[in-house]
């Protein structure tokens, strides 16, 4: 911005809204917009209250964009996600995203001379290069082409020895899809073996159960992987990965986001690549939230969340900088996307009192991506940040519905509590138990999230406030992979073929509540709003005018 000063934060009043309202910010995790039909489990649930919104007043309640490009992904191809979601509801712009900057990255070769590559290029000539991350080419966390390209570039800038650390996915693709993506792999590694490098895969295990956990919800699943990945240790050894996936998968229950731990073993049966000191380790997601605990495990020295037993000395980089303030990891291979002036900053700037609540699963959701990947307060005398523990170690179809009651309750308390502006929640059942494929528990979970809507806007309607409800992304509202006429499609078992991931569609926003002005509804001249659009929404609703780099507003207000 021009000037640092306070000035320079200073938002014009809106010239219709009035401030001192309370407003609760509601998004609800993984709730898009599709054809009712039985895969549908906010169509098949009892959700009374979010489907009010939409038949009693059509005029303050719409759809908006939630993935592809309107959220800064590459393409229009891309489903949508919490990162990108919560960044763009929050900062009210779209900002080019960490898929979108390592594909440029790679495309234009600048990676290479970036500074995080030149610094594990000095272990090189003596260690070995490890690469850690996601396997697949769900786009969310990581992308398989990326990985191949990072290889191929890798080797051709003077890696010799090379291991790559799986984590399999089944979680933004289909459950089953590991094994391709680990042939995939096998089959470039073989081509870079023929060519005289070192290339192999070290260890594997699935995304949810090794490494990949978030908020420090569990810290076993990050040793799980430290264990596998840098001391060679995990309960199955196998000579190959792809004989280790096929083999865990056979297992009862099984499936790619929950596979166990395994290491690659030689014919002496030693691990082939456990991480020693002197060599360089990548994690190749750049997608912060499931990231930070590993990075926090290889680069803290004061760290006591579990025993490393061993700790190499290695050169470390991220594919990005998964964490600006805590400057986490210190060394990466390209920027992260400057998420600058968010609408939270802002908001706090104008006396705005802020609360935002969630169970641990999505507490970064509404805090660190709301606030543009940045953790920690603008100013604790007027935030308040609820953490309520997550259920640990259960895949959340057991419990469906999760922690939403309690979120609920955090949230109607802040509000008649008076003590703040603005009550944001993210509400996490849709998308959490939409993950799991289990279509009953997504149905409980969807009645769960509506019930708690229905405690808050009661909350809000006590105060004289107003609300938004909206969502990050879609997941819930279809849990069946279709073909392009939108027919369920089959395995050649003729089993249905369950969608674990997000999808591609819309989300609605819904506003209302007895403080909304009269004459406020939805304006029809932005037909093309997105998630980005919220934030000068919701800054209205507090009084003021948005900056004016902000995506428009999705509001205007007639006179009655
Ligand atoms: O669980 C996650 O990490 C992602 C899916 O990969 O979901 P969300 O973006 O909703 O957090
Ligand atoms: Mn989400
Ligand atoms: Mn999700």
């Amino acid at each position: 911005m021009g000037s640092t000063g306070q000035n320079a934060w200073k938002l014009a009043d809106h010239p219709k809204l009035p401030k001192g309202k309370t407003v609760a910010m509601v998004v609800l995790d993984g709730w898009g917009e599709a054809k009712p039909d039985q895969y549908n489990c906010i169509h098949v649930a009892h959700t009374p209250t979010m489907d009010s919104f939409k038949t009693t007043a059509p005029e303050k309640w719409r759809l908006i964009k939630a993935h592809g490009t309107a959220v800064g992904l590459p393409s229009e191809d891309d489903m949508g996600n919490s990162e990108v979601g919560h960044n763009a509801l929050g900062a009210g712009r779209i900002f080019a995203q960490g898929a979108k900057l390592v594909d440029l990255a790679l495309a234009s070769g600048k990676i290479y001379d970036g500074e995080g590559f030149k610094y594990i290029k000095e272990c090189f000539d003596n260690g070995t290069l490890h690469l850690i991350g996601l396997l697949s080419d769900g786009g969310v966390h990581s992308r398989l082409d990326q990985l191949q390209l990072l290889l191929k570039g890798a080797a051709e800038n003077g890696a010799k020895r090379i291991r790559v650390h799986i984590l399999t996915d089944g979680r933004d693709v289909l459950d089953g899809s590991s094994i391709g993506f680990v042939e995939t792999l096998e089959k470039d590694l073989s081509n870079l073996r023929e060519k005289g490098f070192d290339a192999q895969i070290a260890s594997g295990g699935g995304r949810m159960y090794v490494t990949m956990d978030r908020y420090e919800n569990d810290w076993d699943v990050v040793k799980r992987g430290w264990d596998a990945q840098v001391l060679g240790e995990a309960p199955y050894k196998f000579r190959n990965a792809i004989e280790a996936v096929k083999k865990l998968r056979e297992e009862p229950k099984a499936n790619d986001q929950y596979l166990p731990p395994f290491v690659i073993v030689d014919d002496s049966g030693n691990p082939v690549g456990p991480i020693k000191d002197g060599d360089a380790v990548v994690t190749f997601n750049f997608r912060a939230d499931r990231m930070v605990m590993l990075a926090k495990a290889l680069e803290y020295e004061d760290f006591d969340k579990f025993d490393r037993v061993r700790v190499p000395k290695v050169h470390y980089a991220g594919m990005l900088q998964y964490d600006g303030e805590l400057k986490l990891p210190g060394h990466y291979l390209v920027s992260p996307p400057e998420i600058d002036r968010t609408s939270g900053e802002y908001l706090v700037h104008n006396g705005v009192r802020t609360f935002a609540c969630s169970e641990t699963v999505k507490f970064g959701h509404v805090t660190f991506f709301w606030n543009g990947n940045r953790s920690g307060y603008f100013n604790q005398e007027m935030e308040e940040y609820v953490e309520i523990p997550s259920d640990v170690g259960i895949t959340f179809n057991v419990q469906p519905k999760m922690k939403a009651k309690e979120i609920a309750e955090k949230a109607r308390d802040a509000i008649l509590s008076g003590k703040f502006d603005q009550v944001r929640v993210n509400l996490p059942n849709g998308d959490m138990v939409g993950h799991t494929g289990d279509i009953e528990a997504t149905i409980v979970a969807c009645k769960a999230t509506d019930d708690a809507v229905k405690m808050i806007i009661d909350a809000i309607e006590q105060v004289g406030g107003i609300f938004v409800i909206t969502a990050d992304h879609g997941n819930a509202e279809d849990m069946v992979k279709r073909d392009k006429s939108g027919k369920p499609l089959l395995d050649k078992n003729g089993n249905l073929q369950i969608l674990t991931s997000h999808t591609l569609q819309p989300v609605p926003i819904a506003i209302g509540g007895p403080g909304l002005a009269p004459g406020a509804r939805f304006r029809n001249d932005v037909p093309t709003g997105g998630l980005a659009n919220v934030a000068a929404t919701v800054m209205n609703l507090h009084g003021f005018e948005a900056p004016s780099d902000y995506e428009p507003t999705l509001i205007e207000v007639v006179d009655n």
